[in-house]
């Protein structure tokens, strides 16, 4: 796979600088698969028919593939990041054909947790604005014996030492072990409420806990 880097030097480039130096300076292209709405370079000048023309010109095929539609709407990222910030979980994963979903490692918080008498475990996340953010019904994998099935919070924890980046943190069902180190994957299956900030940490503690009746509720546990 190649990653171009959406810098102010690759933005400039004009289409034709785009099509004959990355495309077939570069990349050597003998078949080039696009969306037959696709446009590039500077001022998104480019589209499907100059890379034809080009294509017949310098020697590769140039085969338009169409968009998925989901009862009429366009799979596109735009409407999958929509879905998900609306809290529209079960429609993101019908139009990507999979659960949403944020891999990370499992790192030490402020112990907390614990402190509330529900383990969280906190998941460093590389996202600086994830698409979504709130308590979810979520599905974990990566541990021995799993999926295991959690309740989780992704967001900026107004209620306890906030903090600047979002932090993902779940608390995992009839689940006692330590996990630090461990790399997980945790599906977003289903949203219970927005982040909210509780004046104090019994009144956080009786939300956690509704929020697990609810995630086993959902679970039908
Ligand atoms: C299901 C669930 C819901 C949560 N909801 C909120 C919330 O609405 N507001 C908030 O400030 N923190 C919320 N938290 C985050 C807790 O504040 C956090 O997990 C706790 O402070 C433990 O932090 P620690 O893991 O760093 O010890 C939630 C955590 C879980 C597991
Ligand atoms: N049911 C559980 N769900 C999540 N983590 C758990 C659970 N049981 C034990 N743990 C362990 O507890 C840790 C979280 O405890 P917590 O007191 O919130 O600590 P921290 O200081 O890391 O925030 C997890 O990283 C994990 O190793």
């Amino acid at each position: 796979m190649h990653v171009c880097h959406f810098n102010a030097a690759f933005a400039s480039l004009t289409a034709a600088d785009f099509i004959e130096r990355i495309l077939f300076g570069a990349l050597r292209v003998r078949l080039l698969i696009v969306g037959d709405d696709f446009r590039f370079g500077a001022g998104r000048s480019g589209d499907f028919a100059l890379l034809r023309a080009a294509g017949a010109r310098l020697g590769f095929r140039v085969e338009a593939m169409e968009s998925v539609t989901l009862d009429g709407e366009r799979a596109s990222s735009s409407a999958v990041r929509d879905a998900l910030q609306a809290g529209r979980i079960e429609h993101a994963a019908r139009l990507l054909g999979r659960p949403y979903a944020i891999d990370g490692r499992v790192v030490r918080g402020d112990g907390i947790g614990r402190q509330l008498g529900f383990h969280t475990a906190n998941i460093r996340i590389k996202h600086e604005r994830p698409p979504l953010r709130g308590v979810f019904a979520v599905e974990v994998r990566g541990l021995p014996g799993g999926p295991h099935r959690g309740a989780a919070n992704l967001g900026y924890r107004p209620s306890a030492n906030q903090v600047t980046r979002p932090l993902l943190e779940v608390h995992l069902l009839d689940f006692s072990a330590d996990i630090y180190g461990a790399h997980l994957s945790v599906r977003f299956l289903h949203k219970l409420r927005d982040e909210m900030k509780f004046p104090d940490f019994a009144a956080l503690r009786a939300q956690i806990a509704s929020d697990v009746a609810a995630v086993k509720a959902h679970f039908q546990l």
